[in-house]
């Protein structure tokens, strides 16, 4: 007895020692690298991409799945990301040489990811015991892709992507905007949401055709007007998510070419301020990559996918970018009329009449000189009260409408005279010396931008053809821009004064 109990605590103590560091663990390493020595293995690689460079999507799949497995808190090394609400954290696999082991249908599937020293790229490694790989192969993947499509029904589906260098990063796509709180004309918005449906359906009769199942959308108009809410909005409708392009972060033909091999089917992808890009003369892609982009060349094995330009402008832009097939469909966004202001005041304010319409209706029939965005700015600092939301938007359509003079050489004119008046002060910064904006009356003829009757110039001459550079009437618009908010600002002070004074006049 006294022998066996000699035997027992030594063991009882060894044990306890070895639960209590990491003896344990060592030892069943040990025991399973044992162990694969008395198997033989079967590998199966499933690189990141393949040869064009163009996303596995097996890969994601696995990486998904990997990520949603308990057994990932056991594993020895692993990153920990907040996720979408405050208080969740979520567990994902590190991108080099992590052991991940899994268990299906009583067999063992360890994984592991392997980073490519030279291309830098990954691949996920799975190791199966020879004997269970016909048995459980097939299933296993199958399984993988079906826990795969329950996590992305579950999780928010559409994702919006944005470019760094020749990659993509992406994040949950979550603005509200739909088709209903963007402010439209009705008969433009069926027939946008027709068109979409048309396309939805329209698979076999591209292919019977022989064209590659892509629609293309130029949203144009005056900046604040709704082109990239209206994205947002389109983006919710379809359900497609978005490749946001930023052509400045990418550096030539080839990286453009391998960001669009590597974007998915149903998405929408879009590249915003097209025009700017095309007028930039330090612009790093040729405009033929942009057009072959736009026909979706690059995109030889993708289907079912929108593109979308913006432009503040088209009517300097040489008509071969604009030519039916590159786009399909032109959308106007103007600046806001008396109808588009109902509906904002019913989406905003509530209101679906006021005594103060009546003279809102009065000030835009003189023209509409403010967009969508700033008079829904009035709108939603005002919410509190109604009526007083409605007297700035008089007021600030007044006090632009004085700045706005009709014809657009005249508003050149005041935009110029505006500005010289400023400098007269204090030089604005983008009036550098570097940038040659000579007034409109020293250098004789008015912007390209706004002179439409200029014929248009050959693709390879676009440069050329915004000498005036679109750059600096941007800066001309935006430098405007701030003269009006600031007339504006002076007014809705002087106004808020007045109701100061006077309580009763916001009723
Ligand atoms: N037509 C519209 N309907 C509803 N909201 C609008 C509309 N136009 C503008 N807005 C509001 O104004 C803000 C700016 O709009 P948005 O960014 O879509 O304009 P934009 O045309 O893309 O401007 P930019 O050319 O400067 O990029 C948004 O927050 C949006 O809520
Ligand atoms: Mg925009």
């Amino acid at each position: 007895m006294f022998l066996y109990l000699l035997a027992i605590i030594p063991l009882f103590f060894l044990l306890k020692f070895a639960s209590k560091t990491s003896l344990l663990h060592i030892l069943k390493k040990w025991l399973r690298l044992l162990k694969d020595k008395c198997y033989v293995y079967q590998y199966y690689k499933v690189p990141q991409f393949n040869h064009n460079m163009q996303e596995n999507q097996l890969y994601r799949q696995i990486s998904t799945y990997l990520n949603s497995l308990p057994c990932l808190e056991d594993s020895n090394f692993t990153n920990l990301f907040s996720g979408n609400k405050s208080n969740e954290i979520n567990l994902v696999v590190d991108d080099t040489n992590q052991y991940i082991v899994d268990n299906f249908l009583g067999a063992r599937a360890c994984w592991i990811n392997e980073k490519d020293d030279k291309t830098g790229l990954n691949s996920f490694v799975l190791k199966i015991r020879n004997k269970d790989k016909r048995r459980i192969l097939r299933p296993y993947l199958q399984h993988i892709h079906t826990k795969f499509d329950e996590i992305e029904q579950r999780r928010n589906k559409v994702r919006l992507f944005i470019n760094i260098n020749r990659r993509w990063i992406s994040v949950p796509f979550t603005h509200p905007a739909t088709f209903d709180t963007v402010v439209m004309e009705q008969d433009l918005k069926n027939k946008v949401k027709a068109d979409l449906d048309t396309f939805l359906k329209s698979k076999q009769h591209y292919t019977r055709i022989g064209r590659i199942w892509k629609r293309n959308y130029l949203l144009y108009g005056p900046s604040g007007t709704g082109k990239s809410t209206f994205i947002a909005a389109m983006a919710n409708f379809l359900s497609y998510d978005v490749y946001e392009i930023n052509l400045s972060k990418v550096s030539n033909n080839s990286d453009l070419k391998s960001l669009l091999l590597q974007t998915r089917n149903k998405s929408l992808i879009v590249i915003e301020d097209l025009d700017i890009y095309l007028c930039d003369k330090s612009a790093a892609l040729s405009s033929s990559a942009i057009l072959n982009f736009m026909d979706g060349i690059f995109s030889c094995c993708g289907d079912e996918r929108v593109m979308i330009f913006t432009m503040n402008n088209k009517d300097q832009i040489d008509q071969t970018v604009l030519r039916p097939g590159r786009i399909d469909f032109h959308i106007h966004f103007p600046l806001c009329d008396f109808d588009a202001f109902k509906s904002l005041a019913t989406s905003h304010l509530g209101l679906k009449d006021h005594k103060l319409f009546p003279q809102v209706e009065e000030v835009f029939q003189t023209g509409s000189v403010l967009s969508p965005a700033e008079i829904s700015e009035i709108m939603i600092s005002n919410r509190s009260s109604p009526s007083r939301a409605l007297k700035l938007v008089i007021s600030a359509h007044q006090s632009n409408s004085k700045l706005v003079p009709s014809r657009t050489s005249d508003k050149i004119r005041t935009i110029q005279s505006n500005i010289e008046a400023n400098m007269a002060t204090k030089p604005p910064l983008w009036l550098s010396k570097s940038r040659s904006v000579r007034p409109v009356e020293e250098s004789g003829v008015l912007p390209q931008v706004l002179s439409k009757s200029q014929s248009v110039r050959p693709v390879n001459e676009l440069g050329d053809s915004c000498t005036f550079g679109k750059e600096s009437v941007n800066e001309l618009r935006k430098f405007y821009g701030l003269i009006r908010i600031r007339s504006t600002r002076k007014k809705s002070l002087d106004l808020d004064t007045t109701e100061k004074e006077n309580p009763r006049h916001s009723s």
